[in-house]
């Protein structure tokens, strides 16, 4: 098995100032389904439902932020990955939140990968960000820790050993 071969393309592009124009153009070599304008990027501005507290809400969402989760392009939801190193670990932490998510009738769309777990919350109904997704957001951080989650690159890959 030989080393990847580089795209020269994209070599010249990375090498380029990294400014927000070169990531898109990156972005596009990497051939991201779509074109440019719908590229999705990250809010900064939470977008809470009717009825909430954005005072309360708008500190815990912050917090929630400098702990690694993420505001998706709308500011509906929060995402965030978490690493495992193991495939079991990180069906097992699916589990423990699979579980909350049971008892609180509040559920995520997750995404198991080999070592890790992708986490989306939100609410639907009504439509926005709530108390119940900044709770289960929480409780995903507390039971990664129980799982023992990793730190992102630490995690089990799919793929030859170097
Ligand atoms: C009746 C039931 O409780 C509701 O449909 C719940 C189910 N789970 C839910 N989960 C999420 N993430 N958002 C919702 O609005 C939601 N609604």
């Amino acid at each position: 098995m030989g080393l990847p071969r580089f795209c020269p393309r994209l070599l010249s592009c990375t090498l380029r100032t990294p400014n927000v124009a070169s990531s898109l153009s990156v972005s596009t070599h990497l051939r991201v389904p779509g074109p440019v304008s719908q590229l999705r990027m990250a809010s900064s501005t939470p977008r809470f439902a009717e009825g909430e507290d954005p005072q309360r809400l708008g500190l815990d969402t912050q917090s929630l932020l400098q702990q690694g989760w993420a505001l998706d392009a709308e500011g509906m939801a929060v995402t965030k990955t978490f690493h495992f190193k193991s495939y079991f670990k990180a069906v097992s932490f699916v589990n423990l939140i699979a579980s909350e998510s049971s008892s609180k009738k509040h559920h995520p769309t997750m995404t198991v990968r080999i070592g890790s777990v992708d986490v989306h919350w939100t609410t639907h109904r009504p439509r926005g960000l709530t108390h119940k997704d900044i709770a289960m957001a929480q409780h995903c951080d507390n039971g990664a820790g129980l799982m023992g989650a990793v730190e992102t690159g630490q995690g089990l890959k799919c793929g030859p050993s170097p």
